[in-house]
């Protein structure tokens, strides 16, 4: 062939653009942040690198203040790389961004509040938007994440719990090939925390979304992540990335096995170190 290029392709893409489920999703490649100057200089991850394949669950834990919440907003172009890549299924961070490959799912579920639930879910095709999403996508999601019958309730009239799923599914409107998931399940209780844990896991199974999720509890970081990414402080570095070896489907029930004790055990050990 004369006088013809080849075509340049990212890592981790397929000339169609798919991705395959050995291909990194996410490449985080001696990633350095600082915020501020001078004396009030904070380094707030320091030579982070992190492979995260496409179709993968990655939990993320640490110390408070160890930098999970500044890795997942780098991924998400949200905060810029002082040193160092980050590659967002073949691209930048921004592209990423821009061709809306990731959603964002907060603590607290900022909902609208004088919008109703399907209301809020659509909220993303309405500014960006619908592209490819069929007309029927928002209540589909509301019946996946629980929530059928209460479409036209307003988040002041949903619980936390409830609330937290509508965000889930806004999350999910725009078809997100990543999930980057901030302490979603933090504010809630027990009981409604271990429920929405079972309820991702089958979210998960069913779309194959990639999912970086950041908890502090380390049962939760165990029970849904193939892989726990666990981070040090001062500066934010990986500790371990640790591949969690149980299989799914994943029950609650499997929490009180010997073989979870015995990873949420050497979980607490190296969180202990750090
Ligand atoms: N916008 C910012 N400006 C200045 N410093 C920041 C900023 N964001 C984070 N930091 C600092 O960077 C470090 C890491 O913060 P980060 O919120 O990522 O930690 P974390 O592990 O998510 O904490 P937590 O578990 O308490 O939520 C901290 O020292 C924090 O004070």
């Amino acid at each position: 062939m004369i006088g013809q290029a080849a075509a340049v392709i990212p890592s981790g893409v397929s000339p169609d653009g798919m991705t395959s489920p050995d291909q990194a999703a996410v490449s985080v490649r001696n990633l350095d942040v600082r915020f501020g100057d001078g004396e009030n200089a904070v380094t707030a991850l320091s030579d982070v690198s992190v492979e995260i394949k496409a179709g993968s669950f990655v939990t993320m834990i640490g110390p408070s203040g160890c930098g999970k919440s500044t890795l997942l907003r780098a991924i998400a172009d949200l905060v810029p790389a002082s040193e160092g890549e980050i590659v967002v299924l073949g691209h930048t961070p921004a592209d990423a961004r821009r061709d809306r490959n990731f959603s964002f799912v907060f603590q607290e579920a900022t909902l609208l509040p004088w919008r109703s639930a399907i209301d809020n879910v659509r909220l993303p095709l309405e500014v960006g938007g619908g592209g490819t999403v069929d007309d029927g996508e928002p209540a589909r999601l509301l019946e996946v994440v629980g929530l059928a019958g209460r479409e036209n309730a307003l988040p002041s009239e949903l619980s936390g719990g409830m609330r937290q799923r509508v965000a889930i599914a806004r999350a999910l409107v725009t078809k997100p090939k990543i999930l980057l998931m901030d302490e979603p399940f933090g504010a809630l209780d027990e009981i409604t925390r271990d429920k929405l844990n079972e309820e991702l896991l089958r979210i998960w199974q069913e779309t194959g979304t990639t999912i970086v999720f950041v908890t502090h509890s380390i049962p939760e970081a165990a029970f849904l992540g193939q892989q726990v990414l666990v981070l040090a402080s001062h500066p934010g570095r990986v500790k371990e990335f640790m591949a969690v070896d149980l299989p799914y489907p994943r029950r609650l029930t499997d929490r009180d096995t010997l073989a979870f004790v015995e990873i949420s055990a050497h979980l607490r050990r190296l969180l202990e170190e750090c």
